[in-house]
């Protein structure tokens, strides 16, 4: 057992029969997804939605049911990682890319769980570059507003000599912020942007976050 799989094996101790389930994305949220599947195989009934293809592939490959957002209005849960948590719960993630995604069904959820191990706790965010997407049309003026609002380094993510796309067909621009003071005016104010479709910053969404540790212990963090 390793900090990431104890997280994620205690966040689907969440899951009850019948409930419908937001699967995050990353190599966390990979073993919640595992766990779900073994508790599948054993019978549990749930169904569930992806945030990501990779881990619609994974849960085909475990067997659990997938639905669309079109069969249902809301989720009972939803688990996911985070590339940072501060004290209050707010979070960078889209690490993985997937951040769109992953708000829209964290924030369409009734419970949004996070699932991290310690090194993911800082007491400010803004280490961790902040993912942000953006439409790829005219995305060059995009990056000029946000060089003109942030005096910051903004950097294009690239995959395989190319610019990165998102499922969504989006580019990402990851931004050095160093330390977000204020993490729910930022939010406002990237939202604000044309050209921007989302960030990585989730304030007030998460409810509760399981660290798991090495020795596969746990603990957990409520909203304050
Ligand atoms: O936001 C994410 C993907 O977009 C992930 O949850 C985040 O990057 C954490 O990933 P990992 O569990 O692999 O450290």
């Amino acid at each position: 057992m390793n900090a990431k799989q104890a997280a994620g094996y205690k966040a689907a101790e969440w899951v009850q029969e019948g409930m419908l389930v937001g699967l995050g994305t990353g190599s966390t949220a990979y073993y919640v997804i595992e766990r779900i599947g073994q508790r599948v195989a054993e019978g549990l009934k749930i169904r569930a939605i992806a945030t990501s293809k990779a881990s619609e592939e994974l849960a085909e490959k475990y067997r659990i049911p997938l639905i669309k957002a079109a069969d249902v209005s809301k989720l009972d849960l939803a688990i996911d990682g985070a590339d940072e948590v501060d004290p209050a719960l707010a979070l960078i993630k889209g690490g993985g890319g997937a951040l769109l995604r992953e708000k829209l069904v964290a924030i369409n959820s009734d419970k949004f769980i996070v699932i991290a191990d310690p090194g993911k706790l800082v007491p400010h965010l803004g280490a961790f570059k902040l993912p942000i997407e953006i439409v790829p049309f005219c995305y060059e003026w995009t990056l000029v507003q946000l060089k003109s609002r942030y005096d910051i380094e903004f950097q294009m993510r690239t995959l395989d000599g190319g610019l990165y796309v998102t499922d969504n067909g989006n580019y990402i621009v990851d931004a050095s912020f160093g330390v977000i003071k204020d993490p729910g005016a930022l939010d406002a104010e990237l939202k604000q942007l044309t050209g921007v479709v989302d960030h990585g910053l989730f304030v007030n969404i998460a409810d509760v976050v399981v660290i798991g540790h090495e020795d596969g212990t746990t603990e957990t963090m409520e909203k304050p």
